[in-house]
């Protein structure tokens, strides 16, 4: 599967429906047994949820946009398909949390190329779910340091924490996350998918027993007055970048 909404790859609504579309039809077809999530945009694997869908916007619209990151989540989370993610660029918040949610993550092996849940610096707050996890994925220490600085890691320092379980050279990312795939597809598939669901389901329940709470504390919060000016102060920092 490879994302391409150019420039960035950012989460919009419209993108994250289409994926959400494109999941479940794999997931349908008993021909698939497993996914590899890669970038189409040159350098970024995704900036992250769509600013532009949380900045200005009604609370309808709020509430329909996160409705629709949480149903992502959960099915890219709880998918009974292997899924890897081959990660070929920077990789910001919303986009971190899809590679978090596969089962394997090869990131290529370029300083620019920073992966982390950076919400912090944007002056919002990685929703609680999003750092459930982070902590399954690195553990309690480094996902507090991590969410509460927003770090972004370079991919010798995301191996070393334990947010990708790979480093290739750049050209071998592709090619790696496919080798990778055959160790996963070797293991009896319903003894895997029972498994992963051991491990995950606990997680998923947590958002599941509170999903209609999560929409109205997301659509509380990104309301406030303080926070709209706080992502159009980044949005302009973003555009300022280029002058
Ligand atoms: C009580 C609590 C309850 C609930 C929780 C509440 C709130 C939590 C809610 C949400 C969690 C948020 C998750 C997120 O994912 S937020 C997004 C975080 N993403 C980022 O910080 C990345 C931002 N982007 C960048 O750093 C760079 O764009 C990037 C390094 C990816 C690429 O750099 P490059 O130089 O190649 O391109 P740019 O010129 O910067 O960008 C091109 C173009 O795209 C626009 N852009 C970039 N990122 C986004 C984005 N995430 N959304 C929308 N638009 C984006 C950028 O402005 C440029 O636009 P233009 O100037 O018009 O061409």
């Amino acid at each position: 599967m490879k994302m391409r909404n150019p420039p960035v790859n950012s989460l919009s609504l419209e993108f994250l429906t289409e994926l959400l579309i494109s999941l479940e039809k794999l997931e349908s077809d008993k021909a698939f047994h497993a996914i590899i999530l890669t970038s189409d945009c040159p350098g970024i694997f995704s900036a992250g949820l769509d600013l532009m869908e949380m900045c200005g916007r009604d609370p309808t619209h709020y509430a329909e946009y996160w409705k629709a990151v949480q149903e992502l989540w959960l099915r890219f989370y709880l998918s009974h398909l292997v899924v890897i993610s081959a990660i070929n660029g920077v990789n910001a918040a919303g986009g971190c949390l899809l590679a978090l949610s596969c089962d394997y993550r090869v990131l290529a092996d370029n300083p620019k190329y920073a992966m982390g849940l950076n919400e912090t610096l944007l002056g919002i707050i990685a929703p609680f779910w999003f750092k459930d996890t982070l902590v399954n994925t690195v553990g309690h220490r480094t996902a507090e340091r991590a969410l509460q600085l927003g770090l972004l890691f370079p991919p010798a320092e995301a191996l070393q924490v334990g947010m990708v379980d790979k480093v290739v050279p750049e050209d071998q990312v592709l090619s790696a996350a496919r080798s990778e795939l055959a160790q996963w597809l070797a293991i009896p598939g319903h003894a895997r998918q029972l498994t992963k669901s051991l491990m995950r389901k606990p997680t998923a329940d947590r958002l599941l027993k509170e999903r209609d709470a999560d929409i109205q504390n997301f659509v509380r919060f990104i309301s406030r007055d303080a926070i709209q000016k706080a992502l159009r102060v980044y949005l302009e920092k973003l555009k300022q970048k280029k002058t």
